[in-house]
């Protein structure tokens, strides 16, 4: 409407100059009204107008080199067809989404209670594992249209491209309400904000932030955004904070019963031979994501085609895993079968021990390698503590050094595994120690300078405590050993196990 004014004065000005300048040459009256002064005033304006004109930055240039069909970010909304039997494994997650699908389709019955919907769920976890495939089933599930973007694609060398692209996203988002949003690597837009440069990123991720804190919505429009990252430590604590992505769902690589039911999924429209056993090719792919298992069922049809035969032979798998892991060469990605043996009874170690000495509830352990570990045990989340005995501080100790123990109970001998137990445990005594006056040097600290000033008796102290711990946990273990052996059989067998069924074979042996 501005702009309009302002060509229309443009014109009318220049316009009546070109009259003012004819009439004068011509000495004619075309309009009574239009005097020298009138000429004169038309052309100021004319001229503060082309002024404006040429120095004003021109942004829609910025624009012009941007790709066309980026310009306008056009997004395409669908309608997912994926349901959650698509999604082999991950049961409880598949749990959580179909409680979020309910809030999705029964909006009403929330809002009317005065329950808040949630607004963003983030999925984090290796690749491949999924988090694509279960957001897509939500929508299927819920029959909402299923808007796709990635975080890279928001991220232009262009100032303001970004955000502007955001803002787009969500207004196409609420004229399809009730709608799905799923960012896939959403660290590209949602890395911690730096204090200078970077500045489209810190923009364009200032504009989700308003974006998620603003829908303002109608009583009748859910928009749910999902977002996507294998980078969650890297992402800015805004985005995580309630109202926004409240919700973080861990999505990992899947242990052996998931992968044989991903293979089921993936080969269920595949002439298979009576010799597959889609067992055994679970228990060769240990460690690796459900889209590698995707990809080995397609390695193996290919490879029976190329064969000339129409049903995929158990060889067929064989050489595909063979082949998918040879082109990985992922850190870890797969261990062999006497390593798997040797994490087994390390993880086995800890949980015993930590259960033993009643040291903190056990979620969980897992020997699927990830990134970090070769396994891991997970513990409850109990009630914060501040305070720590010094009673507390050795069992700590032992419970760290169990894994060790239990590798020199069960095979007589130690492996490199325990390197990070080891500087985790030597840490704690060092502080024990220099820090809280709970070693035989007396009840004192030590300062940095008085550290150097007495490193001999502080290693001596050290070397004490660490191998006290170190003998009662094997002592511990000794004791233990049957039931040391059925956790780390089970373990090996199948790859996770939860606090209940550690808590049950523990009953069970120590009787
Ligand atoms: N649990 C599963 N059940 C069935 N198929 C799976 C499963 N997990 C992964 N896949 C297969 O792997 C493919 C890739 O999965 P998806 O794209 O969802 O992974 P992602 O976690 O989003 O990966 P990225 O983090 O790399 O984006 C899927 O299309 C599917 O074929
Ligand atoms: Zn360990």
């Amino acid at each position: 409407m501005r702009k309009s004014l302002f060509y229309i004065v443009f014109f009318l000005c220049i316009g009546l100059s070109i009259l003012g300048f004819y009439s004068i040459e011509k000495h004619i009256i075309i309009l009574p009204f239009l005097g020298e002064k009138l000429i004169a005033i038309c052309m100021t304006i004319v001229f503060i107008q082309s002024f404006y004109l040429f120095t004003k930055k021109d942004n829609s240039k910025a624009y012009a080199n941007v790709p066309k069909n980026n310009q306008k970010n056009e997004k395409k909304s669908l309608k997912s067809s994926v349901k959650l039997e698509d999604v082999a494994g991950l049961e409880e997650v598949k749990e959580e989404i179909m409680e979020i699908a309910d809030f999705i389709v029964n909006t009403e019955k929330y809002k009317k209670i005065g329950a808040k919907v949630p607004k963003g769920i983030l999925l984090y976890g290796p690749p491949g594992t999924g988090k694509t495939l279960l957001a897509s089933a939500l929508a299927g599930e819920t029959n909402t249209e299923f808007i796709v973007a990635s975080g890279s694609e928001f991220m232009e060398k262009y100032v303001g491209v970004g955000a502007k692209r955001v803002r787009e996203l969500f207004e196409k988002a609420k004229e399809k309400s009730p709608c799905i949003i799923f960012i896939d690597e959403i660290d590209a837009i949602g890395t911690k904000r730096s204090e200078e440069g970077q500045s489209e990123v810190n923009q364009t991720l200032n504009q989700l932030l308003t974006e998620m804190d603003g829908f303002k919505l109608e009583e009748e429009e859910v928009i749910l955004v999902i977002g996507a990252t294998n980078r969650i430590d890297i992402l800015d604590t805004a985005l995580l904070r309630p109202g926004r992505f409240d919700k973080h769902i861990y999505i990992g690589n899947p242990n052996k019963i998931a992968r044989e039911q991903i293979l089921k999924v993936h080969t269920k429209n595949k002439p298979l031979s009576k010799d597959v056993n889609l067992e055994s090719i679970a228990i060769k792919t240990h460690g690796l994501s459900g889209a590698h298992i995707s990809s080995i069922v397609n390695e193996a049809a290919i490879l029976a085609v190329r064969n000339h035969r129409d049903q995929l032979i158990q060889e067929d798998f064989d050489n595909a895993i063979e082949r998918v892991i040879a082109g990985l060469k992922i850190k870890n990605s797969t261990v062999t079968e006497n390593e798997k043996k040797i994490v087994s009874f390390h993880e086995a170690g800890h949980a015993l021990v930590g259960n033993l000495l009643n040291i903190h509830a056990i979620e969980k352990i897992s020997i699927i390698p990830t990134s970090q570990a070769l396994g891991y045990v997970l513990n409850a989340s109990s009630e914060d503590k501040y305070l720590y005995t010094k009673n507390d501080l050795l069992k700590k100790v032992q419970s760290i050094l169990a894994g060790r123990a239990a590798e020199e109970v069960a095979f007589g001998e130690v492996t490199t595994g325990a390197k990070d137990d080891l500087s985790k445990a030597t840490d704690i005594i060092l502080g024990m120690i220099c820090e809280y006056g709970m070693s035989d040097l007396g009840n004192r600290t030590f300062n940095t300078k008085m550290i150097y000033g007495n490193m001999k008796e502080i290693n001596k102290e050290l070397k004490k405590i660490i191998d006290q711990c170190y003998e009662d946990t094997l002592q511990l273990l000794h004791e233990h050993k049957t039931c040391l052996i059925a956790i780390a059989e089970y373990l090996f067998i199948n790859e996770t196990l939860t606090g209940e069924e550690l808590n049950k074979i523990i009953q069970k042996y120590s009787n």
